[in-house]
């Protein structure tokens, strides 16, 4: 069983679920539309989730997209994966987007259109160099390595 931490959450709107692992052990906790919206072919929204947190310290939520959402739709989300950071009290937002070329996306609220996950995170102290420290890569990227 993996470590599980206490997070305080606010449901901006009590008629909807709280967040939820659809099963034990998964990495990501569903989240729901907190508004019915019809999304045209192409067309992105910002999708109120009704959810605000408060993640503690040295903590992050990561907004990812569903598979299925995605498989079966062509549902992204624009900024995938988005970041809550730790300070945000605000509500939780989901940018998305439907790919699709053909077919409207209809969400209802109470929908699961997100999921978020919640991992530890570092931060750096930049220090700026006028060199550095050779490593086999170098500068190459970008399919520098070929791309089949
Ligand atoms: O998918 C997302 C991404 C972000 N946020 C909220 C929480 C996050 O802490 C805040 C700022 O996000 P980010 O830093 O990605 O956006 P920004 O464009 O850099 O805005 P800011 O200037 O407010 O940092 O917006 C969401 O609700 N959903
Ligand atoms: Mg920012």
């Amino acid at each position: 069983m993996n470590e599980q931490i206490d997070v305080q959450i606010k449901m901006l709107d009590s008629t909807l679920e709280p967040p939820s692992y659809a099963k034990e052990g998964d990495a990501g906790a569903d989240l729901r539309a907190a508004v019915d919206l019809e999304l045209a072919p192409g067309e992105r929204a910002l999708v109120p989730t009704g959810l605000a947190i408060a993640l503690p310290a040295g903590y992050v939520g990561l907004v990812h997209p569903r598979s299925g959402l995605a498989a079966k739709h062509g549902i992204t989300i624009v900024n995938a994966p988005g970041t809550v950071d730790a300070g945000y009290r605000g509500e939780i937002k989901v940018c998305l987007l439907n790919t699709d070329q053909k077919e409207t996306f209809r969400v209802a609220k109470g929908d699961r259109i997100a999921q978020l996950v919640i991992q530890k995170y570092e931060t750096a102290r930049f220090i700026a160099v006028d060199y550095l420290p050779e490593s086999a890569r170098g500068a190459a990227g970008f399919g520098s390595t070929g791309l089949a």
